[in-house]
């Protein structure tokens, strides 16, 4: 499948509203693990941690982080996502082009919206976190290497709590993708330390179609 026509799949499910993986609440998953990355800032002690959502839509985890005090960045293909994100929250953004994306910023809020791919460090400034919740596992295998190897250099192998489903790819094609463990590792262990923090069956099964896992693993960067 060509990349535009991969880009033309998720406008068209923005388009149509088929978001079944927009949670109702922020995620359970980060409400629990996410202090474990004990976040310190990196730029000053006086300044909130900065965290990173890759492929963000319009999630609620964006409000639990800002209520908790993080500041938060953001890429997202859809300019629909983020227009609701925006009004979700309140706040009326300031929209910028900014090289082949288009920023939405607010106070302690910047999304870029356009191709993850086009989002540079210098774009993107420096984060003290990434928080990756059905972000790889919406990409397909040839793009997840694309993808993480992009992540890790745009954000300077920041800490990462990554939350990904494994079930039986051979009964469903995705997205989601199925993520093992091995497969974490080939994209991660040169960069970081990984720990798998818990893993809990999806109740009624991945789309009501095969049992799957979720799991959570915290990416701590080696030295
Ligand atoms: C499965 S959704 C997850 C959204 C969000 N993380 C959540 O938990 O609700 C994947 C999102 O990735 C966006 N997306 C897909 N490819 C992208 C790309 N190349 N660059 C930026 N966003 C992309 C889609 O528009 C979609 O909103």
């Amino acid at each position: 499948m060509r990349k535009d026509m991969k880009h033309e799949f998720w406008h068209q499910k923005w388009e149509k509203n088929e978001i079944g993986f927009h949670l109702a609440d922020a995620n359970p998953l980060l409400v629990k693990h996410f202090s474990t990355l004990n976040l310190k800032p990196e730029s000053s002690p006086k300044i909130s941690p900065r965290v990173f959502l890759p492929l963000c839509g319009k999630t609620l985890d964006i409000a639990w982080l800002l209520a908790q005090g993080y500041r938060i960045a953001g890429a997202e293909l859809s300019s629909i996502a983020i227009e609701d994100l925006f009004k979700s929250l309140n706040l009326t953004p300031t929209i910028k082009t900014l090289g082949e994306v288009t920023h939405y910023s607010a106070p302690n809020i910047d999304i870029f919206v356009g191709d993850i791919f086009k989002v540079s460090s210098t774009i993107l400034g420096a984060v003290d976190a990434v928080y990756d919740r059905a972000a790889l596992v919406a990409l397909p295998v040839d793009i997840r290497k694309l993808y993480t190897a992009h992540l890790i250099t745009l954000t300077h192998h920041a800490p990462q709590l990554l939350i990904c489903f494994e079930y039986d790819q051979s009964l469903h094609a995705g997205p989601p993708f199925s993520i093992s463990a091995d497969e974490v590792k080939q994209h991660y262990q040169a960069n970081y330390d990984l720990t798998l923090l818990g893993s809990t069956a999806v109740a009624g099964g991945l789309k009501g179609l095969c049992p799957a896992t979720e799991h959570v693993w915290w990416l701590k960067p080696l030295k």
